[in-house]
């Protein structure tokens, strides 16, 4: 059976999605038995297609990736252009809707209304845009159960790593009574860079050139990316609720070479940790920058690595650590959930 595809949003993560589908087309219908038809790709800037018989990938990458924008697409017949992201989730055939548009961290719009028409119309949702999970975290998992849809979102919290995925399935059964971790890979690769000498706005560019940074990176620096993450952690791996103005927090924004040599000086380095704990029935969760000891495993969690602990009742601490931004690890983040919607509906059928 082919799962149809519509995307909102077309920038790094979109591509990184649209590359792996691409070049991995045959392995995953071989091993997987799994077969994807992008139907259409509505983007702000870029423009937007929609064929119901599915479009031709190799040509949509190399239109954007030539030019920037998709008006050089080829106009067969039955293409559809220029229907704005609402349009494309109601009236295209997709069975999912992969919703990576910006994260937007004051309201987390338009994106909760892009998951609210996805269900509504019986379309699943696999986004890596955090806004919804850590706004609307209970009525969107309502609304999407009432539908029969699912709703995935893996690669809001580390990328591909599986730090949802994890817990909530191979550690079922325990109670999680703290998780603390590095959860943003702008900073950890800033504070990397800045350790090795370079200055804080060359370090910011750098980590936009490689696609790790939020389109507006004051959401990386002052820490409001990670205290987003760290609500969804709570939410969904605790199953404990947490309000975003409820987690105390602070970014890196302040950080010096001076600030950089004083920890050194004390044989630690500086790390932007979450942590969310469980105490007499609520959690108290904070986002702020700590000197960490070198022989600390996170001390030596470098560049866009994230890593974090799960503390367990029945097994102890659990650390796992891996990409926690990038395009293709984070375009991975949405296979595994297109995947598990595959096999779901599979099992559903047999
Ligand atoms: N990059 C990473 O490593 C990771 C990113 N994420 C999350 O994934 C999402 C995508 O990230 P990324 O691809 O890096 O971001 P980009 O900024 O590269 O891409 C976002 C795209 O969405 C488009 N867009 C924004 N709003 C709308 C809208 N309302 N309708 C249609 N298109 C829209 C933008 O259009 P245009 O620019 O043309 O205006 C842009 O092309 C974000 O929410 C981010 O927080 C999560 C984990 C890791
Ligand atoms: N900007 C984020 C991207 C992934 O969530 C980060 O740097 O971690």
């Amino acid at each position: 059976m082919t799962h149809k595809l519509a995307f909102i949003g077309f920038g790094v993560v979109g591509q990184g999605l649209a590359e792996i589908l691409h070049n991995k087309r045959q392995s995953l219908q071989e091993r997987e038995g799994f077969e994807a038809k992008v139907v259409a790709i509505s983007d702000f800037k870029k423009g937007s297609l929609y064929h119901p018989d599915g479009l031709d990938l190799e040509a949509v990458l190399d239109a954007v990736q030539k030019t920037g924008s998709l008006d050089s697409y080829p106009k067969t017949e039955g293409l559809i252009t220029g229907w704005d992201s609402l349009e494309t989730i109601r009236q295209s055939n997709a069975d999912t809707v992969v919703e990576v548009s910006y994260t937007d961290v004051k309201t987390g719009q338009p994106a909760i209304d892009h998951c609210r028409a996805a269900f509504q119309s019986g379309k699943n949702v696999v986004m890596t845009n955090k806004g919804p999970v850590a706004l609307a975290y209970r009525e969107l998992s309502a609304l999407a159960n009432e539908h029969h849809v699912s709703w995935g979102f893996e690669g809001t919290v580390m990328s591909g790593t599986p730090a949802l995925r994890m817990p909530k399935l191979a550690l079922a059964g325990n109670d999680i009574t703290e998780i603390r971790g590095i959860l943003n890979g702008t900073t950890n690769f800033m504070l990397m860079r800045m350790d090795e000498g370079e200055s804080y706005e060359s370090a910011l560019k750098e980590a936009q050139k490689l696609g790790y940074a939020e389109a507006d990176p004051t959401s990386d620096v002052e820490g409001l990316d990670a205290r987003y993450k760290i609500v969804i952690l709570a939410q969904h791996v605790m199953g404990m609720p947490l309000s975003v103005e409820e987690v105390e927090c602070s970014g890196i924004s302040n950080m010096t070479p001076a600030l950089i040599e004083e920890a050194r000086m004390e044989g630690k380095r500086w790390k932007l940790i979450a942590s969310a704990t469980k105490e007499g029935g609520r959690v108290k969760a904070k986002v702020a920058a700590e000197k960490v000891p070198l022989d600390d495993p996170l001390a030596s969690i470098s560049g866009a690595l994230n890593a974090i602990t799960y503390e367990t009742d029945l097994l102890g601490p659990v650390t796992l650590s891996g990409a926690g931004a990038g395009k293709t690890e984070t375009g991975f983040s949405l296979l595994i959930d297109l995947l598990a919607i595959a096999k779901a509906r599979e099992a559903v059928r047999s």
